[in-house]
């Protein structure tokens, strides 16, 4: 794909994104038809289908789990999915999966620069990169990290049935096509397909997208429980937007690519499987915006833990004990009294990456930049950079607003092992250990 060819489809994507109808509401029984009279008024399976589609469904869960937790959705199509060639092995790119293997398990305090740019034609698939992950993708546990740089829309179709992908745009907006309707997102929302769901993801702007990817092998991420908070807060469910049913009709070669257990496989299609004309169910694709996010804090003393700022968690079989949150640092007034405002030291069993949308962190006064990330695994000590340890600990203590910054984080309950490419990459920064040097005693009994 050229740049010219690149920019004419941009333009392209950009018309289809605007103005795009969402159906509203997290876990949801959505449904949704293209053409009039696509979804049957009864019965899931009828003997024919309305207006001569077939009927499929997806399923996100077993059959057997409990009603809150069970996920699938029907969908009624030109062609069942299971009219498809054999996939054959190709190339994985920079993508890994989890075991991860590649390196032993590192203490340190690791932070990177953002991704250098891609090769020309590096579409959002071939542009993820792995950073690390834990957990078995055979055994839907864990999770890994990816950041994702591309320069040109996809053509080909994916799918993941290794888990569910949380896209989070840092630059560069995306038109995402999906089995289940049209999502737009840019930097500040956040895109989550889930397993098994078919995609393409096409640019909106200047034919380069950039961000982060958490892909999710463990339980469906879902609103965290808001105990004393009450029933409402955080992130509200109405907020969550699925897209409604668009499909293609078009035949021809169509590349779809399947990751599967670690692994890329292909086939060619001779029709494209974004052919869904209909669909009802609660396993679906959302976006959402995360300066919506109803943020809740202090209003007397104190920094409260960032749990506080789950957006979505996935539940592993500790009650608890997430096997990974996503976490947003979203716009927000600091009021506490006698309070050490910024983030605290810390070590924590939970391993966090984390990442920058936009402008600056209030723990860190320099190097972590949009794009880059920094990876404080299991029990390795952090928080404040010394610059913000001194301006903070001398900070006149009057209402102060933050709203210069978006960061995230990706918090787990396993170490995140890095692959290769990610401790031996030339982004990877020297000398982080540094942003705590020179922390001096002030105790002086
Ligand atoms: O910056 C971090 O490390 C994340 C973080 C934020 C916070 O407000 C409190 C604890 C914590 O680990
Ligand atoms: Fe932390």
């Amino acid at each position: 794909m050229t740049g010219t060819a690149g920019t004419a489809h941009t333009e392209q994507a950009r018309k289809t994104a605007e103005g795009l109808a969402y159906s509203l509401g997290f876990g949801n029984e959505h449904s949704s038809e293209a053409v009039p009279g696509a979804l049957p008024p009864r019965g899931n399976s009828p003997q024919r289908a309305p207006l001569g589609l077939y009927a499929e469904q997806l399923s996100g869960s077993a059959f057997t789990e409990p009603r809150a937790h069970n996920r699938r959705s029907w969908l009624y199509r030109i062609r069942p999915s299971a009219a498809h060639p054999a996939f054959t092995r190709t190339d994985n790119g920079a993508l890994r999966s989890a075991p991860f293997t590649e390196t032993v398990p590192d203490p340190n305090r690791l932070r990177w620069n953002p991704l250098p740019a891609p090769a020309p034609g590096t579409d959002w698939l071939a542009g993820l990169w792995t950073l690390g992950g834990n957990g078995d993708a055979t055994q839907r546990t864990g999770m890994a990290v990816h950041l994702y740089h591309a320069n040109a829309p996809m053509e080909r179709v994916f799918s993941n049935a290794d888990g569910e992908l949380l896209i989070v745009p840092e630059q560069g907006g995306l038109l995402v096509r999906t089995e289940l309707g049209l999502l737009s997102a840019g930097p500040g929302e956040v895109v989550l397909i889930p397993r098994g769901v078919r995609f393409r993801v096409e640019l909106l702007d200047d034919d380069s997208a950039r961000g982060y990817v958490c892909e999710n092998y463990g339980q469906p991420f879902q609103l965290p429980d808001l105990g004393p908070i009450g029933a409402n807060g955080l992130a509200h469910a109405r907020h969550f937007r699925a897209p409604v049913a668009a499909y293609e009709d078009t035949e021809g070669p169509v590349e779809v690519v399947n990751k599967y257990c670690g692994n890329l496989w292909s086939a060619t299609y001779d029709h494209s499987p974004l052919d869904v004309v209909a669909w009802f169910g609660n396993h679906t694709p959302y976006v959402y915006d995360l300066r919506l996010f109803n943020v809740i804090g202090t209003i007397s003393y104190d920094h409260p833990d960032p749990s506080i700022f789950t957006v979505l968690t996935s539940p592993s079989d500790t009650p608890g004990l997430a096997g990974v949150d996503f976490v947003v640092f979203a716009p927000r007034w600091l009021v506490g009294e006698d309070t050490f405002r910024p983030p605290y030291f810390h070590r924590n069993v939970m391993s966090e990456y984390m990442g920058l949308i936009e402008g600056a962190y209030d723990a860190k006064a320099e190097g972590f930049v949009p794009g880059g990330g920094s990876l404080h695994n299991m029990m390795s000590a952090h928080g404040p950079d010394r610059d913000t340890f001194e301006k903070a600990s001398a900070a006149e203590l009057k209402p102060q607003k933050i709203d210069d910054g978006l960061a995230f984080m990706f918090e787990t309950r396993w170490p995140v092992t890095a692959t290769a490419q990610a401790a031996n990459a030339d982004h990877l920064q020297s000398g982080y250990d540094g942003v705590w040097q020179g922390l001096e005693r002030h105790f002086r009994p």
